[in-house]
């Protein structure tokens, strides 16, 4: 478990002081995948370097399973670090080494034998799919295996935690998806605990559990993943939530309702296995109405299913509040907007 408690950083002399994170208090349990998101400056990668303490804290104390990182001497920090990797967005390979003695530097550090080192790095080539590139240089590599090398690179002396800064920013979208899928057969294989910063949506939707968004240096909502993609308090948060949604679109739909005078459209929305039945055209046709799709989505967050359709029930008001009860009764999330 990780444990951030009243931590800021700020940068610079104290009259040009700039400060980064401001009072962030988080825990991440173990064997989660937890992701911050936040736009560009909002303090991302200075939160996560303050995990390992790439980035002392200027107040506040970081706690990793019970142990406070930032009371620890330089040689018992460096022993704890041993138990936390780390993979960045441009990859910090050694250009003039293979892939075989990249995925070994951090045990030669560790002082491993050459035998260990072996059976090591080829255990985490094998992890990682690339067994058949271990005597290739980066430059031979595209950005999707340059990653898979941080990864075993970073797993090489069995951490327990894997801090991920903008882990698959540099790579087209085909590539963060395996990049992701490797994330979480990572997490499910090996139990580690996983915390991930990005400006994207989609990755935290794909593979966390939980997500804080940070604005301005402060966590400004957090919780499940579900709870806040589903329901997102903060303008930020929607704004990232727009980014995989088309909800953008749903402003013009509603205007031009609105002009017409109606005040019919709902928003429904399915979580879970309960997607996929047809509980809103049965509602619908045993209250004798029947409703078009202005705009809709159905998807998955992590291994959930949910969708959101937005309709416009063919009804007086009566019939829409009825609707929208016996929507709630039976499971789905429904309101008027
Ligand atoms: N070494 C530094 N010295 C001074 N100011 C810094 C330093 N590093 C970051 N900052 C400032 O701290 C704030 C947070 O920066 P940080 O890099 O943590 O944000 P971020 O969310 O990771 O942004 P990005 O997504 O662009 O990397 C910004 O205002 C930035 O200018």
């Amino acid at each position: 478990m990780i444990v951030l408690k009243s931590l800021s950083k700020d940068y610079g002399a104290k009259r040009k002081s700039v400060r980064a994170l401001d009072d962030i208090n988080l825990t991440i349990n173990k064997g989660e995948i937890y992701g911050i998101i936040g736009h560009s400056g909002a303090g991302k990668s200075t939160l996560i370097r303050c995990i390992n303490l790439l980035e002392r804290p200027t107040q506040g104390t970081v706690e990793m399973d019970g142990v406070k990182l930032t009371e620890l001497t330089v040689s018992e920090l460096q022993e704890q670090r041993r138990k936390i990797g780390m993979i960045f967005q441009h990859f910090n390979l050694l250009t003039s080494a293979t892939v075989f003695e990249n995925i070994a530097f951090p045990l030669k550090l560790a002082r491993k034998s050459s035998s260990e080192i072996e059976k090591r790095v080829s255990e985490l080539l094998q992890l990682v799919g690339l067994a058949d590139h271990r005597d290739k240089f980066p430059a031979q590599l595209s950005g999707g295996q340059k990653q898979r090398v941080g990864i075993a690179r970073a797993l090489a002396n069995n951490p327990t935690v894997l801090l991920c800064d903008e882990a698959t920013s540099a790579l087209d979208p085909q590539t963060t998806n395996a990049i992701l899928a490797l994330l979480l057969d990572i997490n499910q294989k090996l139990g580690l605990t996983i915390v991930l910063i990005t400006h994207e949506m989609q990755v935290i939707r794909s593979i966390c559990d939980r997500v804080a968004v940070i604005d301005g240096g402060r966590i400004v909502e957090s919780g499940q993943v579900v709870d806040v993609f589903l329901n997102p308090a903060q303008p930020v948060t929607r704004e990232f939530v727009e980014q995989v949604s088309d909800s953008a679109e749903l402003g013009d739909v509603l205007g031009r309702e609105k002009k017409a005078g109606t005040h019919q459209v709902m928003r429904v929305t399915f979580l879970g296995e309960i997607t996929y039945e047809p509980i809103l055209f049965e509602t619908m046709r045993e209250l004798g109405t029947s409703f078009s799709i202005l705009q809709g989505t159905i998807s998955r967050m992590k291994s959930t299913p949910y969708g959101q359709l937005i309709v416009k029930v063919q009804g007086n008001e009566a019939q829409v509040r009825q609707a929208v009860e016996t929507l709630r009764i039976r499971g789905l999330d429904a309101e008027v907007i």
